[in-house]
């Protein structure tokens, strides 16, 4: 089964090289003989089902197999031998890679990192070496081996303390320049990151630790570990991985595509309810209040009300028959629909169903066909509407008295005042706030129940999540089986949290809960960490700090400027770094995010917006909140006084903002670098830069130019505001803009064409 190796007599390194390379040749020779045997699998199938079934078998076998470039393995493991006695030492040896490659008489050329042999390449340690020798990390450019490091476990344990420090594989990885793609880690998982890979499917598993120590990359890793070894119980159709924002679910999505696991769900936590028009704004407490668990049984109740009540006759004509229900009877089969399990649509089928029996027993000579029953039809809508979760919440909403009734004593006034508020006139305009959406969620579940259930499920950045949107992801669960995601220290909004009990007494509760912590710091350079570090006694004095594996290439720039000059260095700034190849990410909070797209526009610089999803550019704009789960090569804070006066737990959302690079940090402020005294109240001393758009044309301007900056205007009123007040929005800047003319053209208004 495995491919035995004659212990080799000590190598030169280059004779070693080329006795490595011939084996990754004759790897990659198999592996492309694979890929040829799946493209000819004859299509010939019993049916058309099973040949559709059988092709999409091989599109998914050739789509997992690594391109035909790239390297077959990235290290090697030899075993002790059996016997070390024995005159004849024979010592198995395994190479290391992403996929199981056999030769044509099924010796195992490499074995793939997801099985207990890979297992061993991660975990061994000079403490506990597992029965191995040596491992083997290679260096490849492509198939090509240019070199590789051996640890000798023997050597090892004389030589080290301590083996969980970063290897020269390790380094070389974490010194890659990023994108905005997240990429595997399969090559070089530590030993902790695979214990928790490989931890039990059968659980609650909360992966916790701070700002880069690989949260994100283990529990994508863990999805493809227990999709291929669980493969019994496990489908990727079966797995759902749920994200904070859509640009962070961009940013993992080519993750376990890369590692051959292409039909697994990934969403953002909004998608997760109704798809409905979003963009409305909700103060603080209201956010607050509607992610409350007791908001689901305000829900409950709410629908519960919506139950009639039946006439003490109730009359129907069908074709020129009267038929009359009395009150009690009607009334009898909406208690038994009330009381009947389910969904509320459902119990209304069993409501017409029941009614429908009615008018036909006891010849009262209602008719059969049910094409006829019209009549009981518009009695089931008076007694138990048929509604959308949409417009049911519409309605709830916009009446005080409904919510009254359904709050049941557990709301008081002032809170129901903060729920009420007025709905549009029609349903297709109302705008709904991100908190408005897991309520929309429950109401499905109340009235259809929950449409897809999966058996395992991961929750990035969890520690954020309200109640109700836990509930959410707690009813999309079919087994309780989870994986969730977070660092307390990063744990900001309406919902921060100090414990993960408080995430965890919202998801389901019939297996195991395990919280396990990663303490290496794999992203963030040591200079930049201990700068950030300094927020935490503040941020999160229980959060034990992380230890960064490696130092940056220099200190943190820090850039103390007059608020007139802050956008553009910071423009400035990013500008220098993109045209060093960096990948850039300016967080900026909201009271500078204007000023800062005008700078960029006026440096001529192109730029992604995290709020739309993109991270697609050089420079990319994201404020503190969407930098959570982000990575870039260089990263510009701008004004940390106003990102801490952003949030409540505004200390935490700064560590966030510093936690972003895996090499350069700028700060770019009027206001203190590092406010660690200052709370969410301070910064009305930091004298504000009002943007100033003069009127004058610029009489270069041309039409590209022209057309470039109407684009940021758009992109602006975009990322501002939701569609339909557009209109209203362009209207006000035309005022605005006719106002300016005026000031500044005493003569004339600027004209707008028609
Ligand atoms: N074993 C490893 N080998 C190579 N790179 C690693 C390893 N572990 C983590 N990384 C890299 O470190 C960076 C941070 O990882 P990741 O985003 O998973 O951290 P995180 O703990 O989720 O961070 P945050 O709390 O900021 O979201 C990523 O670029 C990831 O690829």
């Amino acid at each position: 089964m495995v491919k035995i190796a004659e212990r080799r007599p000590v190598q030169s390194k280059s004779a070693e090289l080329a006795a490595e390379q011939q084996h990754f040749d004759l790897a990659r020779k198999h592996r492309e003989r694979a890929r040829a045997e799946l493209g000819e699998v004859p299509d010939a199938a019993v049916n058309a089902g099973a040949g559709r079934r059988l092709a999409l078998f091989r599109r998914n076998r050739k789509d997992a197999l690594a391109a035909p470039e790239e390297q077959v393995a990235f290290g090697r493991i030899d075993c002790e031998p059996a016997d070390p006695s024995a005159d004849s030492k024979i010592e198995d040896t395994f190479y290391i890679g992403r996929e199981t490659i056999f030769d044509d008489s099924r010796q195992v050329l490499v074995v793939n990192w997801q099985t207990p042999i890979g297992t061993l390449y991660y975990e061994a340690t000079h403490e506990d070496p597992r029965g191995l020798q040596r491992k083997r990390t290679f260096q490849c450019a492509g198939n090509q081996v240019r070199d590789f490091d051996d640890v000798v476990f023997a050597q090892l344990a004389e030589a080290v303390a301590e083996l969980e420090g970063p290897d020269g594989a390790l380094l070389a990885e974490l010194d890659r320049g990023r994108t905005g793609a997240m990429t595997d880690i399969v090559a070089t998982i530590q030993g902790a990151q695979s214990r928790l890979i490989r931890s039990p499917l059968d659980q609650l598993l909360v992966i916790e630790g701070g700002p880069g120590t690989g949260k994100t990359a283990v529990a994508l890793h863990r999805v493809s570990w227990l999709l291929f070894n669980h493969r019994d119980r496990l489908r990727p159709q079966d797995v759902l991985v749920v994200g904070p924002h859509p640009a962070f679910t961009r940013y993992i999505r080519t993750v376990l595509p890369s590692l051959g696991d292409t039909d697994v769900a990934q969403l953002d936590i909004d998608q997760l309810g109704p798809p409905v028009q979003r963009g409305r704004p909700e103060d603080p407490q209201t956010r607050r209040l509607k992610g409350e668990a007791r908001m689901a049984r305000l829900l409950a109740r709410a629908l519960e009300n919506r139950v009639g009540t039946p006439e003490p006759a109730e009359r129907m004509l069908f074709d020129g028959t009267f038929v009359t229900l009395s009150g009690v009877e009607v009334a009898a089969a909406v208690a038994s629909a009330r009381q009947a399990g389910g969904p509320y649509a459902q119990r209304r089928q069993r409501l017409r169903a029941q009614l429908a029996d009615l008018v036909r027993g006891r010849g009262r000579g209602g008719p059969t066909d049910p094409e006829r029953l019209g009549p009981v039809e518009n009695l089931l809508e008076r007694l138990w509407p048929l509604q959308s979760a949409a417009a049911f919440l519409r309605t709830l909403l916009g009446s005080q008295a409904r919510l009254a009734n359904a709050a049941a004593g557990e709301f008081t006034p002032e809170e129901l005042a903060l729920l009420h508020r007025r709905g549009a006139d029609k349903l297709s305009e109302q705008i709904w706030s991100n908190t408005d959406l897991p309520l929309l969620d429950e109401l499905e579940e109340l009235l259809n129940g929950v449409s897809r259930r999966y058996r395992h499920i991961v929750v990035d950045e969890a520690q954020d999540l309200s109640p109700m949107q836990l509930r959410a992801v707690a009813r999309r669960s079919s087994t309780g089986s989870l994986t969730v995601v977070g660092d307390l220290a990063q744990s900001t909004g309406a919902w921060a949290r100090d414990h993960w009990g408080e995430v965890a007494e919202h998801l389901p509760a019939q297996l195991p809960q395990v919280v396990v912590g990663l303490r290496y710091g794999y992203r963030v350079p040591r200079q930049v960490y201990e700068l950030a570090a300094e927020l935490l006694p503040v941020a999160a004095p229980d959060v034990e700090p992380t230890r960064a594996v490696r130092d940056g290439p220099g200190d943190p720039g820090v850039h103390v400027v007059e608020p007139a000059e802050r956008a553009g260095r910071a423009a400035l700034i990013a500008k220098d770094h993109a045209l060093g190849g960096r990948f850039v990410g300016i967080v900026c909070p909201a009271a500078c995010r204007a000023e800062v797209e005008f700078a960029l526009h006026a440096n001529d610089l192109q730029w992604g917006r995290a709020d739309q999803g993109e991270l697609d550019r050089a420079i990319n704009l994201v404020s503190p909140q969407e930098a959570k789960g982000l990575e870039f090569d260089a990263v510009v804070v701008v004004e940390p006084e106003e990102i801490v006066a952003e949030d409540e737990r505004g200390h935490r959302l700064l560590f966030v903002a510093l936690t972003r690079t895996i090499r350069y940090l700028d700060i770019v402020c009027a206001g203190d670098p590092l406010p660690i005294e200052s709370g969410p109240d301070v910064t009305s001393r930091i004298p504000r830069q009002r943007m100033v758009v003069e009127p004058d044309a610029d009489p270069t301007l041309d039409m590209a130019q022209l057309d470039r900056l109407a684009e940021d205007l758009a992109a602006l009123v975009v990322g501002g505001a939701p569609v339909p007040m557009w209109d209203e929005v362009l209207q006000r800047t035309a005022a605005l803009l006719d106002e300016r003319a005026d000031r500044s053209r005493p003569s004339g208004r600027h004209r707008r064409s028609s």
